[in-house]
């Protein structure tokens, strides 16, 4: 299996190659050479197996000879052993024909665990054979930096730094960010929006001198690994609600469009799914754009679910990559116009795009109002990312496609904008009980490349 940058000159890698390069030396993001089909045979064998034994049957083609048989089942078996609940990934049901996908019972409580604890052990098998030890630096609107700290606390061969933009995400994520004591994880709170500390991880990839360095890695989901994991539940919900038999349509609550492109990839892979469906808040760039405005850059606006506050997509490069008919010329015209501000897809990849995708986009008010109102009608205290799917997707349903939301995060993430909406403070769960009296450890650090490379070339283990 061979990976290729959508930004075209970049060298052609293997899994392990892909996966510990993160964003391409062009500034392009890895995506297969081809996708990998499972036939409906093969889907309908999902049927009844475990979250571990789907997981291996979805992404063993994809991983080739990196890992042998037997220790990639070992991967998926110590990633997902901490969560919570068997099923991994539960469904619930809201309503007639529309199912809740429930992310958040891994360690951090969002679905970025199904993908940070599977990387994290990808991760250490292979530095851990190849004598090698990487830096990793990460930006987070919340829950990525949450679950990258988790996964790589205290591990061999691994530094992590992550900047989340200080001020704009909850006390809870902040917390689970600067807690750990671990002297190898490190919380940056950096001046500015999760665009500018996203912008800042471009930067330093795109600054040889420094990449080269400290051996940079990336979890964000530039990194290729981050999709392949969360394609695997796309399956096996889909499965247990009677693919490959009748089509599944999904919505999703969209910020840097790694979770909804794990979709795609599954639907390409052979997954029936009826619609796609992008959700976001009012940080709806997503949204115009789909809707056939163009992809124009506005002022990031703080929201009740922060995680979403983008406007820069990063996935989106590799959608974008697909609508152009694979061509690597085509998108790297488009980010230069991206860096000016924005750009209008042609009519031709605006149609591909609309073939899979559909939007919505969710005010603030609706968001808290459909917490309420799911509470009543199921029982189901969302989280406020959750909630921005749930209300899309009752727009969008369509009578005889039963629809999939993903739950994001648990509502305990989130607990000022959901007991706001609901008059209930959902606890964390026991083993966290006492995270908000832990001592935090924290650096302040400005939006300054020069000023954050420092910070990292100092604080590296030797
Ligand atoms: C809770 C939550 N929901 C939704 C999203 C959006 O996911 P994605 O960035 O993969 O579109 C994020 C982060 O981006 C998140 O943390
Ligand atoms: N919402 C995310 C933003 C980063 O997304 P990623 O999927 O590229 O890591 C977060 O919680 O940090």
């Amino acid at each position: 299996m061979r990976y290729i940058s959508t930004r075209g000159t970049a060298p052609v890698l293997n899994f392990e190659e892909a996966m510990l390069t993160g964003l391409a030396r062009d500034g392009g993001l890895y995506v297969p050479e081809t996708i990998p089909q499972m036939s409906a045979t093969e889907i309908a064998a999902l049927e009844g197996l475990s979250y571990e034994a789907t997981a291996y049957r979805v992404m063993r083609p994809f991983v080739g000879d990196v890992f042998t048989d037997d220790e990639f089942e070992d991967i998926i078996g110590r990633a997902y052993a901490g969560f919570g609940h068997a099923a991994r990934a539960p469904l619930k049901q809201l309503d007639q024909g529309h199912f809740l996908l429930e992310l958040f019972h891994g360690p951090t409580l969002a679905f970025k665990d199904f993908a940070m604890q599977l990387i994290g052990q990808m991760f250490q098998t292979a530095l851990g054979r190849k004598g090698e030890r990487v830096t990793i630096v990460g930006a987070t609107s919340g829950d990525t930096g949450s679950a990258a700290i988790e996964a790589f606390r205290g591990l061999d061969n691994v530094d992590v730094f992550i900047m989340y933009p200080h001020g704009r995400i909850s006390e809870v994520q902040r917390r689970q960010m600067t807690t750990p004591q671990e002297s190898n994880v490190h919380a940056l709170a950096m001046d500015g929006d999760f665009d500018a500390c996203q912008a800042r991880l471009k930067d330093m990839f795109n600054d040889f001198e420094f990449r080269d360095g400290v051996r940079l890695a990336g979890v964000n989901s530039i990194n290729w690994g981050r999709v392949l994991a969360q394609v695997v539940y796309y399956f096996s919900s889909a499965v247990a609600l009677g693919a490959p038999h009748r089509p599944i349509s999904f919505t999703v609550p969209t910020g840097n469009f790694g979770d909804i492109f794990a979709g795609y990839i599954a639907k390409q892979m052979g997954l029936p799914i009826g619609r796609l469906v992008v959700a976001t808040n009012q940080n709806d760039i997503l949204h115009r754009c789909l809707s056939g405005h163009g992809y124009h850059k506005g002022e990031t606006v703080p929201s009740i679910s922060p995680s979403m506050d983008i406007q820069v997509s990063s996935n989106f490069e590799r959608a974008l990559f697909d609508a152009y008919d694979r061509e690597a010329a085509a998108v790297v015209q488009l980010m230069n116009e991206l860096k000016e501000g924005g750009f209008d897809v042609s009519q031709g990849a605006m149609q591909v795009l609309q073939s899979h995708y559909s939007s919505g986009r969710v005010s603030e008010a609706e968001t808290s109002a459909t917490i309420t109102s799911e509470l009543k009608a199921s029982g189901e205290l969302l989280c406020p990312h959750s909630a921005v799917g749930v209300r899309v997707a009752q727009a969008q349903r369509e009578t005889g496609t039963p629809m999939i939301t993903l739950a994001t995060a648990h509502p305990a993430k989130f607990p000022d904008a959901v007991e706001q909406a609901s008059g209930i403070r959902p606890p964390l769960p026991p083993r966290m009980a006492d995270l908000y009296e832990r001592s935090e450890r924290v650096s302040r650090v400005p939006d300054d490349l020069e000023a954050l490379k420092g910070f990292i070339r100092e604080n590296i283990s030797a």
